[in-house]
């Protein structure tokens, strides 16, 4: 969605920034959001020479928004001045001519909104994959589907019984002869056992179905979260985590929840509004003719209504998503909360949550006072054909036409049958909304990654020396191709030895070690190792067993520190663990707790010094023996002490190892083998320390620049 803020006010601060963004055609429909002032606009329009007409500039937007969107709903605007108008109207117009969308709507204050609304692409909802995850299911949801048909057709024999114990009344009342216990009996006994064979008949559907309904929702999430664990960065690089965390939640909840109604109910009510009818039909074709008339208009009303509520209800719910968005992102990062002194209610972030809670508030109460209104209205209406049916079977049964039990029977098929109707229409809403929530799940479970985890990959019989060459590579990201962060990279890394990447930040450095990891594949080039292609090879082995990574700030996973360093080789022994912890500096501290290597590190380790997990880090990725280290800026976030033994530890895990450092600090890098400046995608300089000090040229300046700062 995007917004466009057109305000008379004067305020030209973010000038010349706005309007190059507003010429980015691209970036504009990158960005999540876009408010623009045309005031801000014009003035820019003028300090760059560009035409300076709101229209026009409004024009030149609506034609990219038109080309590169494609929307949905069109509101033509309404208050605001003309000139203001002119804009929306040709955005609007132009929107119109090619099938998009543009929200216009001005506010008291003359500001004009215009709402841009790029159409989501749905995907499609795939019945074979829903298939694969029922069919373990089958024999439960077959028998489900037969109760609850048993159910429903139970439900059409009851208003019959019902009028016959009426008739058997009303014709004691009239004649008062026989015996009204023994007459009353049989019928009611059969209708009593009716009841109990259909709650019996409800309580199996809905427990076979909810078994269904949990056991398939639990492959879906198992089998969702495994295939985006399998998904390539550059997949995570454009998808945002609280989205994929909300498929596996609550979209499988949305999906099941559907599911499971759809199949009771709709099942249900589909036989009971078929059955109901014929048997209405039999009992009355003439007071059936009337309903068949009013019945399917009051539905549609009640269905058209209940559409709007529903749309309420979704908003109010996205609502109160967004206001969770924003405690969410508060509450997962509360020490830089807490750092910024942010817990003052003053601030940004709380008025912010404040305002997305009253706003949710807001929606919640109309769509309550919406709901008190229909549930009123529908009670009058119902009420009514109550009475208009008494009103009209009773002018039947003056003219013998009906019998009192008859009436009854066709006032209780009649109340079946418009619950039925009703419950349809909801269910219509409901399985749309499962339907899609299905198709987003779905989605990411066909979606295979580029770079798959493994298979199809080779794993080389003889073990690898550990050179490294990079060829002529030049590499953008694929959420940015336009920016080529690489060009034309070379770089030999010898077996055994030690490279250091230094150089500007942004210049690439760590791209080049994520392209090593086969994260990404290159534009064009090759990566090879011990002169194989990596693209041949498997990644999950490359990863797993030839590339050890450590990297700035390790993440800890919520465990023991014992089962942290064993995720770097799931097989490994106690003794294996103990090893790598002893090589990498960590087991002295680590014996030094209480509970030793059972000790909990908290939530991403948050119980552990920079210093410790960093040391956990070393030792998960040694302990799969790695021939080659990567270490990306991996003492850089430690204070001097906690530096000084990691350093250690890393000295001695370097030994007999392939390595490539990537550092800011070049005091950690001055005994390696070859050093790289880098700047921009490229390789400026390299040379081993003292060589690159003797030229006097980039690197040169590098060491000048930290010494002087370091004095400072
Ligand atoms: N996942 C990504 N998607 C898109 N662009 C990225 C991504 N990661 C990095 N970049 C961009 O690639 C460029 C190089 O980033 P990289 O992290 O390789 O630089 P660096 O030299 O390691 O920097 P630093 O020393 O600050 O860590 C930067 O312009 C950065 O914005």
């Amino acid at each position: 969605m995007f917004h466009l803020l057109c305000n008379r006010v004067s305020n030209t601060a973010p000038v010349r920034p706005l309007y190059s963004r507003l010429n980015k055609t691209q970036d504009i429909w990158r960005q999540p959001r876009l408010r623009l002032y045309t005031s801000q606009c014009v003035s820019a329009g003028k300090a760059s020479g560009q035409p300076s007409n709101i229209a026009g500039h409004i024009w030149g937007l609506a034609q990219r928004t038109v080309r590169q969107s494609s929307c949905r709903k069109i509101r033509l605007p309404w208050g605001g001045g003309l000139q203001f108008i002119l804009g929306p109207l040709v955005l609007t117009l132009s929107a119109r001519l090619l099938g998009n969308v543009a929200y216009c709507q001005a506010d008291v204050n003359n500001n004009i909104l215009l709402e841009l609304q790029a159409k989501e692409t749905e995907p499609e909802f795939d019945w074979n994959i829903l298939w694969e995850f029922v069919k373990p299911q089958l024999f439960s949801l077959l028998g489900a589907v037969v109760l609850a048909f048993g159910a429903a057709i139970l439900n059409i024999q009851i208003p019959l019984m019902l009028g016959n114990l009426v008739n058997i009344v009303a014709r004691y009342m009239r004649e008062h002869t026989g015996d009204y216990m023994r007459e009353m009996r049989g019928p009611a006994l059969k209708l009593l056992g009716l009841y109990g064979l259909q709650g019996l008949l409800t309580s199996g559907y809905i427990i076979l179905l909810s078994r269904v309904g949990e056991r398939v929702a639990a492959d879906m999430r198992k089998t969702l979260f495994q295939s985006l664990l399998r998904q390539d960065v550059a997949f995570f690089d454009a998808n945002r985590t609280g989205m994929l965390v909300n498929r596996l939640t609550g979209d499988i909840q949305e999906f099941k929840s559907s599911f499971k109604l759809v199949i009771s109910q709709g099942l249900r009510s589909v036989t009971q509004t078929v059955g109901c009818f014929v048997s209405l039909y039999l009992i009355s074709p003439k007071l059936t003719g009337m309903t068949v008339v009013i019945l399917p208009c009051l539905v549609g009303a009640g269905a058209l209504i209940g559409s709007f509520l529903r749309r309420l209800s979704r908003l109010a719910q996205e609502q109160v998503s967004k206001a969770t968005g924003v405690a969410d992102e508060a509450l997962g990062n509360v020490r830089t909360v807490k750092a910024f002194a942010m817990e003052d209610p003053d601030i940004d972030i709380i008025k912010l949550y404040a305002w997305e809670v009253d706003k949710s508030c807001e929606m919640n109460e109309s769509l309550g006072s919406g709901i008190a209104v229909f549930q009123g209205m529908s009670n009058i209406v119902l009420n009514c054909i109550v009475l208009g049916t008494i009103f009209a079977g009773g002018s039947l049964m003056a003219g013998d036409e009906m019998s009192p039990g008859e009436l009854m029977s066709f006032l209780v098929a009649s109340q079946t049958v418009q619950r039925s109707l009703a419950s349809i229409s909801i269910l219509f809403g409901q399985m749309v909304r499962g339907l899609s929530s299905g198709a987003r799940v779905f989605e990411y479970l066909s979606s295979e990654p580029s770079i798959p985890l493994s298979g199809g990959g080779r794993i080389p019989a003889k073990s690898l020396t550990g050179r490294v060459d990079f060829m002529n590579i030049t590499f953008s990201y694929p959420t940015r191709p336009g920016q080529p962060i690489l060009k034309n990279f070379n770089l030999i890394i010898p077996p055994c030895k030690t490279v250091a990447i230094v150089g500007e930040s942004g210049g690439g450095k760590s791209t080049v070690a994520s392209l090593l990891e086969r994260f990404y594949d290159p534009s064009s080039g090759v990566i090879m190792l011990d002169g194989l292609d990596i693209r041949t090879l498997d990644p999950s082995w490359l990863r797993g067993q030839v590339i050890g990574f450590i990297s700035q700030e390790p993440v800890l996973f919520c465990s023991s520190v014992m089962e942290n360093i064993r995720f770097g080789k799931p097989e490994a022994t106690d003794a294996e663990v103990i090893h790598a912890a002893k090589q990498a500096n960590a087991h002295r501290f680590i014996t030094g707790f209480p509970d030793g290597y059972n000790t909990l590190v908290g939530e991403r380790g948050v119980t552990m010094s920079g210093g410790q997990k960093q040391r956990i880090a070393i030792a998960r990725a040694l302990i799969k023996n790695p021939s080659i280290l990567i270490l990306d800026e991996a003492t850089s976030a430690l204070d001097a002490e906690s530096e000084r033994v990691v350093q250690e530890a890393l000295d001695k895990a370097t030994i007999g190892r392939t390595v490539l450092i990537i550092a800011h600090r070049l005091s950690t890098i001055q005994r390696a083998d070859l050093i790289c400046v880098m700047s921009n995608g490229r390789i400026l300089e390299a040379g081993t320390h003292i060589e690159l000090l003797s030229k006097g040229g980039l690197y040169a300046d590098l060491i000048r620049r930290q010494r002087s700062e370091g004095q400072k």
